[in-house]
């Protein structure tokens, strides 16, 4: 029997026995690589899909792969690769609907109307975080829950949680509150002030669906963390949606109490990588489609395989170029996309001082500067102070010895010892490269 014929058989079995849903977006995205002894090695998009599929469907995959077989003992483990990916990007919908500026009342709650799941344009890197949230907004509650977001800046939390938001609100009369932490603290706050703690419980945890943006905001926060903590506990019994968002994995939240944390964990947790340009192109030809902006296809080349990290900046060089032209009546070209656009694309190569980079990463990881530039070993003063020597090397023209000396006289070989290590880690790990983009964005940014 070919791979193939066991996989196709294989792939019948699971139909059966999943919701149609489940299955579009667990399994056609996956295949069968090979069978080595017992181990049937499933070929998957990324490492995050394999871990799901592995604790949700692992039992289901051996059994489906063992029964094609005609029976026998059957393993599975996971391989990212190449056909997955492409499997994936097949899938993918490019949307080209037109943006619904307006849509439904939303019974006074605070959703962004724009962002929709129809003007959301889907490739490799957002499809897992765009399917897990169509699934959730078609079945809120039973789907995946808590559904955890994380990404760096500019890759669509808000407008993935919004579109949740605003389908629920369009089809059904749940009750949604979206806020974000910053909402959600100062309400607690006002509470403790006015000693209206009551209202705020009742008002959230009496709700169908709770979506928190940013929620690394809560760091540190441990009135709002444990007011929080009871409120995810009263809708989770109660089988009510919660939605959360942040810009890093659960894992590498500081200054989050461990019982918070292991419940972001307890559903779907889906990343959002930053868009290959396929996906830049595609969401430039998108928006200047939808704005009535004519892009030559060299200026979407130059701003495609320029802005590459963050989705909000590629908007906002369409915006801008559209607006110069059309307050001077001229046409889009290459040349005038490079002149008006200097500054921002220019920003990228902005020298930056060590002592920026230094402030920014010790408000990150909430250490002091002095601590940053000890000779403690402790772990949470030894992660902040390699990201910000990694830092210093790569934004700077600084040598190894002078960004040594800016942190308390190191040697140098402790600033070549903490790139690698960082640079190791970024390889390794979605959520450091993320957490290095995002400190990099702030520090550019100034
Ligand atoms: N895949 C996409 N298709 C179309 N537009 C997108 C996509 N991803 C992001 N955008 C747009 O990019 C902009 C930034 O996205 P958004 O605000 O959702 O990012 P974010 O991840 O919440 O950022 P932050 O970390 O700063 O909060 C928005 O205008 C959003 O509509």
């Amino acid at each position: 029997m070919s791979i193939d014929t066991v996989w196709q058989e294989a792939l019948h079995f699971i139909q059966g026995k999943v919701p149609k849903q489940v299955y579009d977006t667990w399994f056609t995205p996956v295949h069968l690589d090979r069978i080595e002894d017992s181990t049937a090695h499933i070929g998957v998009p990324n490492k995050f899909f394999g871990e799901w599929l592995g604790t949700h469907y692992g039992p289901l995959l051996s059994e489906a792969v063992s029964a094609a077989r005609g029976g026998g003992e059957v393993t599975v483990s996971f391989l990212v690769d190449q056909k997955s990916a492409k499997a994936q990007d097949h899938a993918a919908v490019v949307s080209v609907a037109k943006t619904v500026a307006q849509t439904k009342s939303r019974r006074g709650i605070q959703l962004n109307p724009k962002y929709i799941f129809k003007n959301f344009v889907v490739g490799a890197g957002n499809q897992f975080a765009h399917a897990a949230c169509m699934a959730v907004a078609e079945q809120p509650g039973k789907a995946y829950n808590p559904l955890f977001i994380y990404g760096g800046v500019g890759l669509g939390k808000t407008h993935l949680l919004n579109a949740i938001g605003n389908h629920v609100a369009e089809r059904t009369d749940l009750r949604i509150a979206y806020l974000t932490t910053e909402q959600f603290t100062n309400e607690v706050i006002n509470s403790i002030r006015y000693d209206k703690m009551m209202d705020l419980r009742k008002r959230y945890r009496h709700i169908d669906m709770l979506m928190i943006d940013d929620i690394q905001f809560l760091a540190g926060k441990e009135r709002t963390q444990e007011e929080f903590f009871h409120t995810f506990n009263a809708l989770y019994e109660g089988h009510k949606q919660i939605v959360l968002s942040s810009d890093r994995f659960p894992k590498d939240m500081p200054d989050i109490e461990e019982r918070l944390r292991s419940r972001f964990e307890w559903g779907l947790i889906a990343d959002l990588q930053p868009p290959d340009v396929e996906t830049r192109i595609a969401i430039l030809r998108k928006k200047s489609e939808d704005e009535g902006i004519q892009l030559p296809e060299d200026v979407i080349q130059y701003l495609s395989t320029t802005l590459k990290s963050n989705i909000r900046e590629l908007e906002g060089s369409l915006v801008r170029l559209g607006a110069f032209a059309s307050l001077t009546g001229q046409k889009i070209t290459l040349e005038m996309a490079k002149t008006v656009l200097r500054d921002l694309i220019g920003d990228k190569k902005k020298i930056v001082a060590m002592e920026d980079i230094q402030d920014v990463v010790c408000t990150q990881f909430h250490v002091k500067i002095n601590e940053l530039k000890s000779r403690r070993r402790s772990k949470t003063l030894v992660h902040p102070r390699q990201i910000a020597m990694y830092l210093c090397r790569e934004l700077t023209d600084a040598s190894y010895p002078e960004i040594g000396r800016h942190f308390g006289g190191k040697d140098h070989t402790t600033i070549i010892h903490a790139c690698r290590q960082v640079a190791k880690a970024k390889d390794a790990d979605p959520a450091m490269q993320t957490t290095l983009e995002k400190l990099k964005e702030q520090i550019l940014r100034g």
